[in-house]
């Protein structure tokens, strides 16, 4: 079992160890979900990955374990092992298996018509407000992601966390918050699913059950989709082409701003002194040191970045709040009803205790910065290294591009919170976000490394 777990931990997009080595040093189930054992038992294992330099992480793992072989879900097939409980079966990753997926929301309606059968170790909560319903199919979403999503029919969307660690997980908590709170800004919280860590007793959070935002697109796509336009329109400039993207640019600016003054309500405002800023910048010089150690393309800059984050140091009195921490256009969903925020996380690789710290509201405008960067430069690079033709004029646009949203967006941000961006420690979140996407990149999409490590090379001009 342990072997065929190591194999299939190993290989998920969502897995965040890739490339190191690893074996599976423990199993725990965290439960078994309600329903009939009989001819499938549907287990959430909690998997202990262990890596070589001694650190070690913990994986949500949801198997079906059925006792027949189930041939449409070959491509979802663990192994075949003899478990102490279920005996011989044919083991699924379970958020391909549509049965086994029903168990969860059939859960969840119990536990909001008050019929749940209370097992220990699996705990539902329902928030109200809203009647799910049970008729839906489950769809996993495909893409790159670092937990799994599974829609139920229009209704609902699961989130499975994968890497799970004992206490609070911050998206349920900060989703929860902004949901009573009513915010405008983010998918309406459902429901949550917890267990009790078996050494600590602390709580570890499973999944999360949220509203499904059917017709949204994404923030990502839409980027791309308006670069794309710009680039076929050579004479064009940003502001004259069809799909100029501006106006939405300055629109998500606002939202992040209204997020932000209903986040400092709801969660304890705090002044970062002298001796804490210099803390934060000793914090981004140790992420550059560690992040030199897996790209050393970055070496070159290290120098130089270590003097912006230097700078943070010399400011006074910085206002931190609770804020996104890991904000990108691909956390935006355009609706009819204007722009949500999801995936509240923070940055997957970092301890769960820094994720939940407050920090400055400037983390997260560079960090959609950045993300109007990426969406001109994937676009520019997607027509390929052999297409020489306009090939300095694609990179002039998509510049341009980036600017002209960059420019949009914190202007509308500035405006709607009554702020003026300071630009030290802009270039220093600014920075330290490149710095960690060269990391991201490395270990999930080494052919887009030099992505951010152009940025740096420009933050530093
Ligand atoms: N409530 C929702 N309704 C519809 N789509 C959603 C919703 N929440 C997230 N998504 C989509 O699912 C994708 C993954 O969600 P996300 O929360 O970012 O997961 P992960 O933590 O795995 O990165 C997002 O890019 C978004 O397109
Ligand atoms: O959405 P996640 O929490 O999994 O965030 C991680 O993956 C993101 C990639 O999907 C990564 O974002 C980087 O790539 C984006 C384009 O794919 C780009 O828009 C972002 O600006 C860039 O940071 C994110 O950093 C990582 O934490």
């Amino acid at each position: 079992m342990r072997q065929e777990l190591e194999d299939f931990v190993a290989q998920a997009r969502w897995f965040g160890g890739k490339g190191r080595e690893l074996t599976v040093s423990g199993v725990r189930r965290a439960g078994v979900l309600p329903g009939p054992d009989e001819d499938m038992a549907v287990a959430i294992e909690l998997v202990e990955i262990a890596y070589a330099d001694g650190e070690s992480e913990l994986y949500q793992v949801p198997l079906a374990y059925r006792r027949a072989e189930e041939p449409r879900l070959e491509h979802a097939l663990v192994g075949v092992w003899e478990d102490p409980d279920f005996g011989w079966r044919h083991v699924y990753d379970a958020v391909h298996d549509r049965d086994a997926m029903a168990r969860w929301l059939t859960a969840f309606v119990a536990e909001a018509n008050g019929t749940a059968d209370h097992r220990e170790e699996l705990v539902f909560h329902t928030l109200g407000g809203h009647d799910l319903d049970v008729t839906t199919h489950s769809t996993l979403f495909s893409g790159e992601q670092s937990n799994s999503s599974v829609a139920f029919g229009d209704d609902c969307l699961m989130k499975v966390f994968r890497k799970v660690t004992p206490g609070v997980n911050p998206d349920i908590q900060v989703h929860d918050v902004l949901t009573r709170a009513g915010s405008d800004h983010v998918a309406g919280l459902y429901g949550w699913l917890d267990t009790l860590d078996e050494g600590t007793d602390s709580v570890i959070q499973l999944a999360m059950l949220q509203q499904f935002l059917r017709t949204a697109s994404d923030g990502w796509d839409l980027a791309l989709n308006s670069v794309r336009n710009l680039l076929s329109e050579a004479d064009l400039h940003a502001d004259e082409v069809g799909g100029d993207f501006a106006g939405e640019s300055a629109r998500l600016g606002t939202a992040l701003a209204e997020t932000h003054a209903t986040l400092a309500a709801e969660f304890p405002v705090e002044r970062r002194s002298r001796a804490d800023l210099r803390g934060l910048a000793e914090l981004m010089r140790s992420r550059l040191a560690e992040a030199v150690e897996v790209v050393p393309g970055l070496a070159p800059y290290a120098e130089r970045l270590g003097g912006l984050f230097d700078a943070v140091a010399g400011l006074d009195d910085v206002p931190v709040q609770r804020v996104h921490g890991d904000l990108h256009l691909g956390q935006t969903l355009r609706t009819v009803r204007g722009w949500k925020l999801v995936d509240f996380e923070g940055e997957p690789a970092r301890p769960l205790a820094e994720r939940l710290l407050p920090d400055s509201v400037w983390r997260d405008v560079a960090g959609m910065l950045r993300s109007f960067d990426y969406a001109a430069a994937v676009t520019e690079r997607s027509y390929g290294e052999g297409d020489l033709s306009g090939v300095e004029q694609r990179a002039y646009r998509s510049r341009e591009w980036a600017q002209r949203n960059r420019g949009a967006f914190v202007a509308a941000y500035a405006e709607a919170s009554g702020t003026v961006p300071d630009p030290v420690l802009l270039d220093a979140y600014e920075a330290d976000k490149a710095v960690y996407e060269c990391v991201y990149e490395a270990r999930n999409r080494p052919g887009w490394v030099s992505i951010p490590l152009t940025a740096v090379e420009r933050l530093l001009t």
